[in-house]
């Protein structure tokens, strides 16, 4: 063992990730009465948020369902608050509940204890030693970088989403966006205002909605109708609001899934396009789609119908992947669930021998409040019982 290591017994939970879900997390258990330490990789909090995220980003959800536990947005914010407004409001809540993460620890190992009943935690300086161990990594904490033949041999400008500020630098460049998700749609159309030529690979069909209909958030509609509705007549609803107010996705080539929009993201978590402006420039001609990349060249790119382009510049928007299965010792025993077959953690936030999860349950900050009670709750009724019993004997 190396002799400078420090190793410490920590009595509440730890917590790993200082984002919004283990921020969320640290402060229903504190409102609980039950201490916890989160311990973070980096040097600040959200760091995601802040450091991977590009410059016009906006939540596409309501303020409304996007706070976390106890305090709201502040009154002033708009109804899609901007990433600075987030991280603002992220950085007063941490202060608000006093938490302190120990920042520069990236847990890279956690091995359950079964004679001791405890987590065993390694970072890169110390070792924890726990009896609960929360999960709030995230489900974006590394991207996603597919194998698509002859990329390493690409000469140009190739980056990830995640590196992605803003389009100042792409002004007059062909670019080609890899993947149609909400980062895809709204890279393009921030590419597109800065002057680049753009074109987005959509190698399947996918559902683009309407941000809002009616002046109002299609979520927020969604949610109200579910209220009344079962899922595939909502699901009817939002495929007439699109179409009046989109159009025909088919004619741009973009197709759309026999399954309808809520019942996708219920079932395989897949986020409908939630379209702030990029579709009318796809419709018009002015984004270009393409199907699928058969092969990247040195300069340019070969697609699956045969056409070769040369590209100054390829920006993969092919989404993020949770990095639990790296450093959570079996980390396969969460992958139970039904339907993310590739997924690691449960769509659920309990798991075995005292290990939880915030925030991976495909919803985006919706999830977050909700699994942080939950997890809180469940703890909360242990600690109890095991801080009465350390009275007892005292
Ligand atoms: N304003 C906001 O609030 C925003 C929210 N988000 C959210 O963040 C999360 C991550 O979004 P995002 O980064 O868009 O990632 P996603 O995982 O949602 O999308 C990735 C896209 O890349 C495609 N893709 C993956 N591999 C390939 C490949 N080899 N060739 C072609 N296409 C490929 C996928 O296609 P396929 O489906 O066929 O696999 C999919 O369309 C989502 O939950 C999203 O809703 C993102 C941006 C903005
Ligand atoms: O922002 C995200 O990534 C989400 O997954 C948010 C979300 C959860 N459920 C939805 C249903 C329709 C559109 C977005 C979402």
């Amino acid at each position: 063992m190396n002799p400078n290591s420090k190793r410490f017994w920590t009595p509440g939970p730890v917590i790993v990730g200082a984002g919004p879900s283990g921020l969320a997390a640290a402060a229903c258990l504190k409102q609980r009465g039950v201490p916890s330490l989160i311990l973070e990789k980096e040097s600040c909090l959200a760091s995601l948020w802040k450091f991977k995220t590009y410059d016009r980003l906006q939540l596409h959800l309501p303020k409304k369902v996007c706070q976390l536990p106890y305090v709201q947005f502040p009154r002033q914010y708009p109804t899609y608050p901007t990433k600075q407004q987030f991280i603002t409001y992220l950085e007063a809540y941490a202060r608000h509940f006093s938490i302190d993460p120990l920042f520069g620890q990236e847990v890279q190992s956690a091995k359950y204890d079964a004679t001791m009943a405890c987590w065993w935690l390694k970072t890169n300086e110390y070792e924890f030693v726990c009896r609960w161990l929360i999960v709030a990594t995230g489900e974006n904490a590394e991207p996603v970088i597919p194998k698509i033949a002859g990329i390493s041999e690409f000469q140009r400008t190739l980056l990830h989403t995640s590196t992605y500020k803003n389009g100042a630098e792409f002004r007059g460049h062909k670019v080609l966006v890899v993947g149609c998700g909400n980062s895809g749609m709204e890279i393009s159309l921030d590419l597109y205002k800065n002057g680049a030529q753009v074109s987005i690979v959509v190698r399947d069909k996918l559902h683009i909605l309407p941000k809002q209909i009616l002046g109002r958030s299609t979520f927020a509609l969604s949610m109200w109708l579910l209220k009344w509705f079962p899922v595939h007549v909502v699901d009817k609803f939002l495929l007439l609001c699109s179409r009046l107010t989109l159009g025909d996705t088919n004619e741009t080539g973009i197709g759309r899934p026999e399954i309808g929009p809520l019942a996708q993201k219920n079932s395989v978590g897949k986020t409908p396009v939630l379209d702030d402006g990029a579709f009318a420039k796809i419709k018009s001609g002015e984004i270009k789609v393409v199907r699928g990349i058969r092969r990247f060249t040195t300069k340019g790119a070969e697609f699956e119908d045969g056409t070769v382009e040369e590209l100054d510049t390829v920006i993969l928007a092919t989404g993020y992947r949770s990095n639990v299965t790296s450093w959570l010792q079996e980390a396969s025993f969460f992958n139970q669930r039904n339907g993310y077959p590739e997924d690691p953690l449960p769509n659920n936030w309990k798991g075995k021998n005292g290990v939880y999860s915030v925030g991976f349950t495909r919803q985006g900050l919706l999830g977050v409040s909700r699994d942080a009670h939950k997890v809180a709750d469940d703890i909360a009724l242990q600690w109890k019982s095991q801080t009465r019993h350390l009275r007892f004997q005292s």
